[in-house]
């Protein structure tokens, strides 16, 4: 079966704190978020940008979170206000929130994965079979 790979990879600053938490992350600070999204599916599709089947899915719609918080990104705002509570702001959870909200602008048959990094050497990575 054919298969193709996406990978894009971006990066978004903010500012955050870590509810709770006994140290300094617990503090509002910022970062210059990595993210590093990949998909993959056996069938091309038609995207909100291309009526054609030709793509896995339109690049920047993978690079949603890069675009400014007034444009609907992540870009230049406080994760903890704009992610749902549900979420907390450990990298963890920011990488199954962009996660969550990529899918949804997905086809069903795209397997995703995302990964987030807050600092040079250290990633977390989140997918969901
Ligand atoms: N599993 C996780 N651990 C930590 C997270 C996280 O999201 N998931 N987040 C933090 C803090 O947000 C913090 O900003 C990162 O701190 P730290 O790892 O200490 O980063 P530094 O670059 O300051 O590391 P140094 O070793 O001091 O250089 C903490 N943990
Ligand atoms: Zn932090």
């Amino acid at each position: 079966m054919p298969k193709w790979k996406l990978v894009t990879e971006f990066s978004f600053d903010s500012a955050h704190y870590i509810k709770d938490y006994d140290g300094p992350c617990g503090r509002m600070h910022g970062h210059t978020y990595k993210v590093r999204i990949e998909v993959q599916a056996s069938k091309l599709s038609a995207s909100q940008y291309c009526p054609h089947p030709v793509m896995v899915a339109d690049f920047r719609t993978l690079r949603w979170a890069k675009q400014d918080v007034t444009k609907g990104g992540l870009d230049h705002c406080v994760l903890n206000e704009v992610m749902p509570p549900e979420y907390e702001t450990t990298a963890e959870m920011i990488a199954q929130y962009i996660y969550d909200e990529t899918k949804k602008r997905l086809t069903s048959d795209v397997k995703l994965k995302v990964a987030v990094s807050e600092t040079p050497n250290s990633w977390a990575e989140y997918e969901d079979d």
